[in-house]
C-alpha cells in the first residue's frame, strides 16, 4: 500500500474520497497559474468511487468540459496518480440535472489519447434539435439579491415573452457572478412553456469554432440554417469574438436575422458593450441596442443566502453564523463561495466534525491567510492613487479639488468594501477624517455605481486588481 493509500484507507470511508480529490485540488492550486487554477480547477466538482479507482469529475458546461478535457485532463490524472500511488481512471461529465424524463446521457470517458465523444449535456427540444442547456442551471437554483435583480427580472420577463422587450439582453459582469446560470435559466424556462422553441445555448469560442468548421468545410449554408433558424440564442462571453473578424461577419449576419423574425438574443460578456476592445463598431451597437443589464458581486445577505441554499442541495445544513463568518470572509463572486462551502463540507466529513465557524476557519485557513495578506487599506490606497495617476499622499491631505477627492472617495469606498476595518479606522488611515466623511464616500460611490456604467467598470478593474 502507497502512503497515500495507507492515509485515505486508515480514515472513515465516508469522506475519503473527498479528501484525495481536495490533496488533488491542492496541489494544483500550488503548481498551475492563479488565473488557470480558479477558472478551471476550482469549480470541478468531483465524485470519487468506493475503491478509489475512479474520479469522476462534474463540469457546469460542454464548453468547459471540452476544454478541461484538452487543457487539464492528463495532468489531472497524473496528479491523482501520484497520490493515490496508483492508476486513477478520470472521468468527465456534465452536471448532472434534475432526474426528469429530460435525457441525460453518460459521461464521457477521458482515456488519454481517445477521442472521445462529448459528453452530451443537450436534450432536445424539436427533434433532433441540441439546445446545450444545463437543466441544473434555473431561475429557482438561482438566488436573488440586490446584485443580480434587474438582471434576474430582465432575463424572466425574455424568457416569458421572447422577441418582445429588450431584445437583445445584453448581461455583463465580472467573473463567476451567475452571468452563464442566467442565460441557461432563461432558456430553460422557456422550454419549459414551449417545448418544441428551437434555442441554443452556446460559448462564443464554440461559435468561432463553428465558423471555422464551416469556413473549412464551405458549409455556410448549414451554418446559417442552423443558426439563423433559432427562436432563442443565447451566447456567452462575447468578448472573446475580439479581432476575429470572419466570426464578426457571420455573428452580425445572424443577429439581423433573427432580430427580423423576433426571435430573442441573450448575451453575456464580462464588460458592457461600449467597453469591448477590438468588436466592430456596427456590433458594439447593436449589442447596446436592447437592454443592458449588470450583476454585481452579491452583496452579505446575498452571500449568505447562497451558501445556505447550496449547502441544502448538497444535502447538509449551514448554519446561519457560519454561513455569515464566510460569506464577509469570500467576497469576490459566488463561485469562490462555492469552493469555499466545497471545502468546508469536505473537511467536515473526513473529520467528521460538525460545521462550525472553528471548523470553517480552519478548512478555509489557506484562503484567508492570502486574504488577509493581500488587502489592507494601505494596498486599496496606492493602487486607487496608481490607478487615477494622483500621488498616495493625497489620501490622507487635506486638498479637495475633485481630481483628487474622487479617487479618495473611491478609495475609502473600497476600504469598506474590501477590508473589515470600521469607519473610524479608516478615516484614521485617510489623515485622520471623521467617520461621517467615510460613510458619505461609501454611500456616494456605491449609489453611483448603480447609475454610471464608466465608474461601475473602473470599480471592478480595481477590486480585480486589488483581490490579485
Ligand atoms: N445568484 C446565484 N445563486 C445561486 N448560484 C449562483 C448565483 N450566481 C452564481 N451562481 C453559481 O456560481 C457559479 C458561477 O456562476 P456562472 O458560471 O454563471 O458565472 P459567470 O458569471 O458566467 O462566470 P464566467 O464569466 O467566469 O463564466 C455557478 O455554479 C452558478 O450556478
Amino acid at each position: 500500500m502507497s502512503e497515500g493509500q495507507q492515509k485515505l484507507a486508515s480514515t472513515a470511508s465516508l469522506g475519503a474520497g473527498d479528501s484525495l480529490w481536495q490533496a488533488c485540488v491542492e496541489q494544483l492550486a500550488q503548481e498551475l497559474p492563479e488565473q488557470q487554477y480558479n477558472t478551471w480547477i476550482k469549480p470541478l466538482a468531483a465524485q470519487v468511487s468506493d475503491d478509489f479507482s475512479k474520479v469522476t469529475l462534474f463540469v457546469a458546461n460542454r464548453f468547459k468540459l471540452d476544454w478541461i478535457r484538452a487543457q487539464y485532463a492528463s495532468r489531472i490524472a497524473g496528479t491523482l496518480e501520484k497520490l493515490y500511488g496508483q492508476p486513477v481512471q478520470l472521468e468527465l461529465a456534465l452536471t448532472p440535472r434534475e432526474a426528469s424524463a429530460r435525457t441525460f446521457v453518460a459521461p464521457a470517458s477521458v482515456e488519454m489519447g481517445a477521442a472521445p465523444e462529448p459528453a452530451e449535456m443537450a436534450e432536445d427540444s424539436a427533434p433532433g434539435f441540441k439546445t446545450r442547456l444545463n437543466s441544473a442551471l434555473t431561475f429557482e437554483t438561482l438566488v436573488e439579491g440586490t446584485a443580480n435583480r434587474m438582471a434576474r427580472a430582465a432575463a424572466m420577463h425574455v424568457s416569458g415573452t421572447p422577441g418582445q422587450l429588450y431584445n437583445p439582453l445584453f448581461i455583463y459582469g465580472g467573473v463567476g457572478l451567475g452571468k452563464t446560470h442566467l442565460v441557461h435559466a432563461v432558456g430553460n424556462k422557456l422550454l419549459q412553456d414551449r417545448p418544441q422553441a428551437k434555442v441554443l445555448y452556446i460559448h462564443a469560442e464554440q461559435f468561432v469554432s463553428d465558423v471555422v468548421k464551416a469556413y473549412q468545410r464551405k458549409t455556410f449554408d448549414e451554418f446559417k440554417e442552423r443558426y439563423h433558424s433559432l427562436d432563442l440564442l443565447l451566447i456567452d462571453d462575447v468578448q472573446f469574438f475580439a479581432n476575429k473578424d470572419r466570426t464578426q461577419e457571420e455573428f452580425f449576419n445572424a443577429f439581423e436575422a433573427l432580430l427580423a423574425k423576433k426571435s430573442h438574443i441573450v448575451m453575456t460578456s464580462d464588460t458592457y458593450p461600449k467597453g469591448l476592445t477590438d468588436i466592430h463598431e456596427r456590433l458594439v451597437s447593436r449589442f447596446d441596442s436592447g437592454l443592458t443589464v449588470a450583476i454585481e458581486p452579491p452583496e452579505l445577505e446575498m452571500r449568505v443566502a447562497i451558501l445556505i441554499n447550496k449547502a441544502r442541495a448538497e444535502g447538509a445544513e449551514m448554519p446561519e453564523e457560519v454561513a455569515f463568518f464566510v460569506a464577509k470572509n469570500v467576497r469576490s463572486n459566488v463561485r469562490e463561495l462555492e469552493g469555499a462551502l466545497r471545502k468546508i463540507l469536505a473537511y467536515s466529513r473526513f473529520n467528521q466534525k460538525e460545521v462550525s465557524i472553528q471548523l470553517a476557519r480552519e478548512a478555509l485557513r489557506d484562503l484567508l491567510s492570502i486574504q488577509n495578506r493581500q488587502i489592507s487599506v494601505e494596498n486599496i490606497q496606492k493602487t486607487v492613487a496608481d490607478y487615477y495617476k494622483i500621488k498616495v499622499a493625497d489620501m490622507y491631505s487635506k486638498k479637495r479639488p475633485a481630481s483628487i477627492a474622487r479617487p479618495r472617495q473611491i478609495a475609502m469606498y473600497l476600504a469598506k468594501e474590501l477590508t473589515q476595518k470600521s469607519l473610524p479606522e479608516i478615516g484614521e488611515l485617510f489623515g485622520g477624517r471623521d467617520h461621517t466623511t467615510v460613510l458619505h464616500a461609501v454611500r456616494k460611490i456605491a449609489g453611483e455605481r448603480q447609475q454610471l456604467t464608466e465608474l461601475n467598470q473602473q470599480l471592478h478593474v480595481l477590486e480585480q486588481t486589488l483581490k490579485g
